[in-house]
């Protein structure tokens, strides 16, 4: 991100140094001067944002300021909407996530989402739901690959000890918790290297809420994660950076602070920052 990006996007970056100073880490996302609209109405403006490799960024702000249609934007889930429109550029390692030669399977396949609400497929067994994304991407493996791929996220997703002994159940007979960690397991079948998480905790009671916390910092080591979250204690627990979003009387969201996690919430630099992680509004 440029110092011009920021400026146009009116943010302010809280000790951004260590992300200006070197090459970023694989999986590097880069939002650059992203507009959204629903039909005539504009959503978000020109937001920039690094969400480096192998951290966790949290993407934390009020109701409606945009952040769950960022994250949208982030993995091409936005252009589903028929009145959707985009400006700007997202950039996955520096190449363009939207340019015309790419994929939509593939881009999705390199940045996989998981949603507010458990999604497995009800019906189909836990092993099944893990190698689902797999099929769709028309990744072909043998039978032992399979299992070795199964074997290996449900560990990853902390599953793994739960479901061992009855792969071969429905992912529905799962807790809510457990089923969301199956979701998280499906996404890290195809190898993404970068998972997008909307409010991946919010249907869940705190043990569950707590394990899936675990297994993101886990996870962070390989995986880049975007996560959108109310919880301020979340977003401090887990996330190594945090993007403070704000659409302030019907103006379009935008970015007001973004930075290392410590410093946001230790020391912001705008006050409008500095009220919301300390629950004086939204
Ligand atoms: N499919 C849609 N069609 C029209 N408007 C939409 C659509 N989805 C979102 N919006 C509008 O876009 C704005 C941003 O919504 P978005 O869901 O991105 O905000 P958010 O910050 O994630 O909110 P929340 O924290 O409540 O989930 C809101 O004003 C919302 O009403």
């Amino acid at each position: 991100m440029t110092d011009s990006d920021l400026s146009h996007a009116g943010a302010v970056a809280v000790d951004d140094r260590p992300d200006a100073a070197g090459p970023h880490l694989p999986g590097t996302l880069e939002a650059r001067a992203v507009s959204a609209w629903f039909g005539d109405r504009k959503v978000l403006d020109r937001v920039s944002l690094t969400m480096p490799g192998g951290q966790v960024t949290a993407l934390i702000g009020p109701s409606g300021c945009g952040k769950s249609t960022f994250l949208r934007i982030l993995n091409r889930m936005h252009e589903l909407v028929a009145s959707a429109a985009l400006a700007g550029e997202v950039l996955l390692d520096g190449g363009d996530i939207y340019d015309p030669r790419v994929r939509l399977t593939e881009a999705r396949a390199r940045i996989g989402m998981v949603f507010q609400k458990p999604n497995p497929f009800p019906g189909m067994s836990i092993y099944d739901n893990v190698t689902a994304g797999l099929k769709l991407t028309g990744t072909r493996r043998s039978r032992s690959e399979q299992d070795d791929i199964v074997e290996s996220c449900l560990t990853r997703a902390g599953l793994w000890n739960e479901v061992s002994d009855r792969l071969k159940q429905p992912g529905g007979a799962l807790s809510g918790g457990q089923q969301q960690r199956l979701c998280i397991a499906r996404s890290l079948a195809v190898r993404p290297e970068v998972l997008l998480m909307d409010e991946p905790c919010s249907a869940l009671d705190p043990t569950s809420t707590n394990r899936i916390e675990e297994t993101i910092r886990e996870l962070a080591s390989d995986v880049t994660i975007v996560i959108v979250t109310h919880n301020m204690q979340q977003a401090s627990r887990v996330s190594d950076r945090c993007a403070f979003f704000l659409a302030s009387a019907g103006t379009p969201g935008r970015i007001v602070e973004h930075g290392q996690t410590r410093a946001m919430f230790s020391s912001p630099q705008d006050q409008r920052t500095s009220d919301y992680v300390n629950g004086r509004f939204g």
